[in-house]
């Protein structure tokens, strides 16, 4: 086997009994993951259909087949590397009968939900809402049912956020609807009360390997559990210095809680960093040397000093995006670089924006990732309420935006009068059309123009199960005169922009159709999974323009952190000592992906809504140590020199108070 040391060694043969591999950043713990696969595969003589591998995005789950792919080739077809959520929808997908669900059930996205939530709730302002969501999903992933929430109410709060779970929960039913939470937590229950269905899954299972163990939440612990359960041979990998997803019920302590649970558990640490110059990984180890330890681990570096990190001070928002963009530029001039070798990360997507307008400016290429996706926007999600809507004629919300997208005459007083007749008949709205009694609530043409809809959609759904994809998606298309729509209902430019992405959408499942071999109704039914996936992230020379949470698991030769300021980074919200300790971990992420050079950028003044507020810099700036304070100094050669040397001056008198 090539390029492993000796603790990554015995990480990959490991194979009596389960195994966390806790390691730093940039240590090898993804790498021990694939090699682990290739290992199994090509020694130990194991199926690949036998091993799955986990992983945090589907990003991770591409370069993760990829680097298989790369080890042993074709050899590697059958395995398993997916999310836990597209695990989860391939078990319920199988065994929809056992939790009460046809096969082609929905699964609604983040927007999909958040429009439930608002008619359910009814009348409330935006951060209420966002709250009451937020603690819905939170009892999903503490596998707390809406029965119980409601028993266990502590207060007012939680009774009116838990009579909202039960009304949710039951509509999604009725849609025959899941959301991204259910993906895992119904296969958890499924296997927990079925234990024929379990044993089925295990089976198949023979070696699991999951990677970023850390932010697992209780839900998906469980579902490792489950899936090991009896042989307990599994490996896990993690770092708890980087366990950024408290905040949506992650729990690092799903660390520990493994040495209680298996007490055959083997622990193999990695120390040696791969990655990074020494003076980057300085940076990073006195950073979280400040947050307590879960568990001890020292990070070293053979890569040598390297490059000095560089912290610069900037006027406002404007001038950072501006000196971030000529820095670079220049930089990439001197050192013969590619724009893929750098990276800008920053706290919340709302600071793209200044620099994009920047990198536009100055004609760099970029490609973001953890902003809105793709399918996201609304013409795509046009488009794919047809394909729900193929897939799941109980979908009422696909429904009713497909009904009336592009507009065909019916509007709300003949959604209203099916309302009432499917209500009448505890029927979905498509079922609905076909009911007998229609005609006590609509008149005859607004019941020929619901007949006219319903009848395309199952001529299309019988061609959608036999002819290929691209074809029968494009036929459908022309036959709604999507594009015209777009053409006669907006300005041209923007026209063409949203026609120009769904004819990209329409290719790209085409060809996703004929690699994978499936029909368009196949395809459908993965179709919301598509915006956890960011779909421009092509192989291109680009600037990566990533929000930390993104950027997990990715490395990068130069970094920018940018608004590392106090408010933004660590975020105003999150002040108190628990979460500042996570606040500390996603500086930490984002020191630890930059190879061979680190800048760190902070704003003077930065724009709050219209006023301009003036900011100070990071702690975290000033707890990276000396490493970081000496850079401020020595930037004083830079433009900018007065205020560059009064707040080195500051930061030096930040850390004396620290001291
Ligand atoms: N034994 C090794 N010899 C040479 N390079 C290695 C070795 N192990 C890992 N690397 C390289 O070090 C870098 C980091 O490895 P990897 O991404 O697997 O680390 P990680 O622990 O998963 O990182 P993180 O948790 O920060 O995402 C990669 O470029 C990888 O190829």
């Amino acid at each position: 086997m090539v390029k492993l040391n000796a603790a990554q060694l015995e990480a990959v043969r490991h194979l009596d009994g389960p195994l966390l591999v806790l390691a730093g950043a940039g240590s090898g713990k993804t790498r021990v993951i694939t090699h682990k696969i290739a290992w199994l595969v090509d020694d130990y003589g194991v199926k690949p259909s036998q091993i799955a591998a986990i992983t945090f995005t589907n990003k991770a789950a591409k370069e993760m087949k990829e680097r298989v792919g790369k080890l042993i080739g074709g050899r590697a077809e059958g395995l398993t590397v997916s999310t836990f959520h597209a695990l989860g929808v391939r078990i319920l997908r199988q065994e929809a009968a056992s939790v009460g669900l046809k096969p082609g059930f929905s699964i609604l996205d983040a927007a999909d939900t958040t429009a439930l939530f608002q008619e359910l709730a009814g009348n409330i302002d935006k951060g209420r809402l966002r709250a009451l969501q937020s603690r819905i999903s939170l009892w999903k992933n503490m596998l707390v049912d809406p029965a119980a929430a409601l028993q266990d109410a502590a207060d007012e709060i939680e009774a009116t956020a838990a009579k909202l779970y039960v009304d949710y929960e039951r509509t999604l039913r009725a849609y025959q609807a899941v959301d991204f939470d259910d993906l895992i937590r119904l296969p958890v229950t499924l296997f927990a009360e079925h234990d024929a269905v379990a044993q089925r899954w295990r089976s198949r299972i023979w070696h699991l390997l999951v990677d970023e163990y850390q932010d697992t939440n209780r839900c998906q612990y469980r579902l490792v559990q489950l899936l090991t359960q009896g042989r307990d041979s599994f490996t896990a990998v993690g770092d708890d210095d980087q366990s950024i997803y408290a905040w949506r019920g992650a729990d690092s302590e799903n660390l520990r809680l493994l040495k209680d649970d298996y007490p055959a558990l083997k622990v193999i640490k990695l120390e040696q960093n791969y990655r990074s110059t020494s003076r980057i990984l300085h940076a990073a180890n006195t950073l979280i040397a400040n947050n307590p330890k879960l568990f001890e681990k020292k990070l070293w570096s053979e890569h040598g000093q390297g490059d000095a990190i560089h912290i610069q001070t900037c006027r406002d928002g404007e001038h950072e995006a501006e000196w971030v963009g000529s820095r670079l530029s220049a930089h990439r001039f001197e050192r013969r670089t590619k724009f893929s070798d750098y990276a800008i990360l920053y706290r919340g997507n709302h600071q793209a924006r200044v620099i994009e307008q920047q990198l536009r400016a100055q004609r760099i290429p970029y490609v973001i990732s953890g902003g809105q996706s793709f399918f996201d926007r609304a013409e795509i999600k046009d488009i794919t309420c047809y394909l729900r809507l193929l897939a799941n004629q109980d979908d009422d919300p696909a429904f009713i935006r497909a009904v009336t997208t592009p507009k065909r005459g019916i509007g709300g007083t003949t959604l209203e009068g099916l309302g009432r007749a499917a209500g009448r008949s505890h029927q979905s709205l498509f079922a609905g059309i076909y009911a007998p009694g229609l005609d006590a609530d609509l008149n005859t043409k607004q019941r020929t123009a619901l007949r006219e809809f319903g009848d395309f959609i199952n001529r299309i759904e019988a061609r959608a199960a036999k002819e290929p994809a691209g074809q029968v998606l494009n036929d459908l298309i022309r036959a709604i005169g999507y594009e015209s729509w777009l053409f006669e209902s907006l300005d041209v430019r923007e026209a063409e922009t949203k026609w120009a992405n769904v004819c990209d959408f329409v290719e790209w499942l085409g060809r996703k159709g004929e690699e994978e071999g499936k029909t368009l109704l196949e395809l459908a039914q993965s179709v919301a999974l598509l915006s956890m996936l960011d779909k421009g992230d092509e192989e291109q020379d680009a600037v990566q323009l990533a929000t930390l949470h993104a950027a997990k698991g990715l490395e990068f030769r130069h970094v920018f952190l940018v608004g590392v300021e106090e408010g933004l980074l660590p975020h105003r919200d999150s002040i108190e000592p628990a979460k500042l300790e996570e606040e500390r971990r996603l500086m930490y992420v984002g020191i630890t992906r930059a190879q061979a050079s680190l800048t760190v950028t902070w704003c003077e003044k930065r724009k709050q809504g219209r006023e301009s507020m003036p900011r100070e810099p990071s702690r975290f700036i000033v707890e990276m140590g000396e490493a970081a304070q000496k850079a401020s100094e020595q930037r004083n050669t830079v433009p900018d020199a007065d205020t560059a040397r009064a707040k080195a001056s500051a930061l030096r008198a930040m850390l004396a108070a620290k001291r």
